[in-house]
């Protein structure tokens, strides 16, 4: 049977977008999980794509839509009632993607049934009169999460939240890893920056899939502080042999594909078979070698110990923020104290694996000492067998230096003139022989 509104142009996008909304709002969901579920039904990649940009943007400024909604209505909206969904999905059209304001009303009333719709209706009208006579505004910068915010200015200082929220306000540019060091020929190509070697940076044209050495695997995307991690192990190449790095928590391979250009004989390992499908594309485009094992890293271990341990630790996501505004309204001191406890749990399996002598680096796209400083001072503490082999200026991208200990914190005020990074803890570890 078909819906009743089902010929709405763009209404299937909205309520996906509206799905969407809902598994991150209600049921704790990352975008990334609710993505199939939520946008099953749409056959055309640019209705998902359409639909996880609005329900990304309302993430973004939910604070300044919630503002302006609650300026336009007597009784107060729950948060997560429909009619507020409703509105905050025609608002962001509106005032971030540039929709026709008639377009984004009439595929927003149909996502509300009965009273509700009138209430969606002269609430939108009321806020659209609001912004035309220059009573109401969208700030510049959409606001951190209270929460969070507060969280992040206790353990990074005042400016932080500031500075988070203008990393938030732009799409975050396009970051490349090469597989070779030749990046010269693309940095001209593609109006690019090249901020460490095999690295470019660009503002995204036309799609990942169309720009010239896709194909070929010349790169894959990975932010610049995603690929810190891998640069802090160096060559794998010594006297003629190649040494041997577990890469722990790989897929969807980012610095397994890092480490297999930079010579080194990897073993990858990853509990998760989808994500590993992802991991295995990868290394066919790029034509770079890897062993793959898909395991739990609390069961499996290694016949041997190895060389090097790359471990990148499931974590918060907090450091990510910028292209997935989600995590901030899905993770709170309850789920970062959780990830702390399985970061403890696999760090007590994982440390064993180095072999005397052998490196290990830990990192966590995270922006919570808990997953981060505290983890490594908990391995200290408890195993006397490991000290920190500090980084050094030169092994970073430009304009970023190690911490006084010698290991690596990127926040989001960073980079701030070259378009910011990514929050990353990155420790490197030696085994004492
Ligand atoms: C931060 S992501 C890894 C990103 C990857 N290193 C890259 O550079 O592309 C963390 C990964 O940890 C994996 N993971 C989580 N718990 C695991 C476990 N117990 N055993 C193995 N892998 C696990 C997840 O499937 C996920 O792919």
């Amino acid at each position: 049977m078909n819906e009743p509104n089902a010929k709405i142009p763009g209404l299937a996008a909205r309520q996906s977008a509206i799905r969407l909304l809902d598994a991150v709002c209600r049921r704790g969901e990352t975008l990334d999980q609710a993505m199939p579920a939520a946008t099953g039904k749409l056959s055309n990649p640019s209705d998902k794509s359409l639909a996880h940009n609005i329900a990304a943007n309302v993430l973004r400024w939910m604070s300044a839509l919630d503002a302006m909604i609650d300026s336009a209505t007597r009784n107060r909206l729950a948060d997560d009632a429909k009619p507020r969904m409703a509105l905050r999905i025609a608002l962001v059209q509106v005032l971030i993607l540039e929709t026709p304001q008639h377009a984004a009303i009439s595929t927003a009333l149909p996502l509300v049934h009965g009273g509700p719709r009138r209430l969606v209706h002269g609430v939108f009208s009321t806020v659209m009169r609001g912004i035309e006579s220059g009573k109401l505004k969208l700030p510049e910068y959409p606001a951190i999460p209270e929460e969070t915010e507060n969280r992040w200015m206790q353990n990074w200082g005042p400016d932080i939240g500031d500075a988070a929220s203008q990393a938030w306000s732009k799409p975050a540019l396009l970051d490349l890893s090469f597989r070779d060091e030749n990046v010269g020929e693309f940095i001209q190509q593609f109006e690019g920056e090249s901020l460490a070697p095999k690295h470019l940076r660009m503002l995204p044209s036309v799609p990942l899939t169309q720009l010239p050495g896709f194909d070929e695997g010349a790169f894959w995307v990975q932010d610049l502080a995603a690929s810190i991690p891998a640069r802090l192990l160096g060559e794998g190449n010594v006297d003629g042999g190649a040494k041997t790095v577990l890469d722990f928590c790989a897929a969807p391979g980012g610095k397994t594909m890092q480490l297999a250009s930079n010579g080194w004989k990897v073993i990858s390992v990853d509990n998760n078979a989808k994500r590993m499908e992802r991991f295995h594309d990868n290394l066919s485009r790029t034509k770079l070698e890897a062993e793959t094992v898909i395991a739990d890293l609390m069961k499996w271990k290694p016949s041997e110990p190895a060389d090097a341990v790359l471990f990148d630790a499931p974590c918060s996501a907090t450091g990510i923020f910028r292209r997935h505004p989600d995590v901030l309204h899905c993770i709170g001191s309850r789920q970062i104290a959780d990830r702390a406890e399985v970061q403890r749990a696999l760090l007590e399996r994982v440390a064993p694996c180095v072999k005397p002598g052998g490196v290990l680096v830990y990192a966590v796209c995270s922006l919570e000492p808990e997953e981060g400083e505290e983890q490594i001072e908990g391995l200290l503490e408890k195993r006397d067998d490991f000290e920190i082999e500090k980084v050094t200026s030169g092994e970073l991208p430009d304009g970023i230096e190690p911490q006084a200990d010698g290991t690596v914190r990127t926040l989001p005020n960073m980079l701030a003139e070259q378009g910011y990074l990514d929050g990353f803890y990155i420790a490197r570890l030696r085994r004492k022989s």
